[in-house]
């Protein structure tokens, strides 16, 4: 995926405003930055869920700056949202059906399997809206994987998970297949080191730098932007 001149605008504050951003096959990219400096909304956008009000994106040589997230999802963008609330009326299976509905003939993994692999399958005829918050955000998960998305885009999926939960993140997502690209937002820097390849550092919504995981994580700058000057560790820890 690349996204080219992307810039939005709630009224007259710029929350986004991005020359270029690129996922290749197997990348590991995690979007970082204080909030409200447009990480959400760079996910948004690229997911279809806001549309764009400059720039382009494409996906697989193909432009979908117009296109719906429904669209997206069946041509292979998964994504996991901030606030989760998967379909709050259906049980646990039903949502990961529903996730990989496109999937129905060929799917990877049955959504039982799927369910297995988030750790879920002791819950799957419950209703999710029932769900504590850190089983809600691993059957967000699976109706993401579901989908069998080719691009999954995390937002922050680490939130309020227990450091059990976040174990279980980090062993789902380090077993992703290498061909499956994956951008992550994440203020848990433990999260980020243990994934990322790449990371783009954003801040009021423009980039303040990005490269590879190691020198991004050890760049004062980055330090800077979240303890202040002189914060030598908040990169690093
Ligand atoms: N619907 C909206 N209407 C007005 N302003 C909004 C809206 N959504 C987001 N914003 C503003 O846009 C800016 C960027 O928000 P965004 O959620 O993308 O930041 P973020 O980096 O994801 O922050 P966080 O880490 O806190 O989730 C913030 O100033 C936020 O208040």
């Amino acid at each position: 995926m690349v996204a080219t001149g992307l810039r939005h605008a709630y009224g007259y504050l710029t929350v986004l405003d991005l020359d270029t951003f690129t996922v290749a096959p197997g990348d590991r990219h995690a979007v970082i930055g204080p909030n409200g400096a447009g990480k959400s909304t760079l996910l948004n956008l690229l997911a279809g869920a806001t549309r764009a009000q400059s720039g382009a994106i494409t996906y697989n040589g193909q432009t979908i700056t117009r296109r719906q997230a429904a669209w997206r999802a069946r041509a292979g963008i998964g994504r996991t949202f901030q606030h989760p609330s998967v379909y709050p009326d259906l049980t646990v299976l039903d949502c990961v059906r529903m996730g990989g509905w496109h999937h129905r003939r060929h799917p990877e993994r049955t959504p039982l399997e799927v369910l297995d692999l988030v750790g879920l399958i002791d819950h799957a005829d419950v209703l999710s809206a029932t769900l504590p918050h850190g089983h809600r955000r691993m059957l967000d998960l699976a109706v993401a994987l579901a989908g069998q998305p080719r691009l999954l885009l995390l937002d922050e999926p680490a939130a309020g998970l227990t450091d059990a939960e976040t174990t279980r993140l980090l062993d789902i997502l380090d077993g992703l297949p290498s061909w499956m690209a994956v951008v992550l937002v994440e203020h848990h820097m433990d999260v980020v080191a243990a994934l990322a390849t790449w990371i783009t550092v954003l801040h009021h919504g423009r980039r303040l730098t990005d490269g590879p995981a190691d020198r991004v994580r050890a760049d004062p700058a980055v330090a800077a932007l979240y303890l202040g000057p002189g914060g030598d560790d908040a990169a690093g820890q």
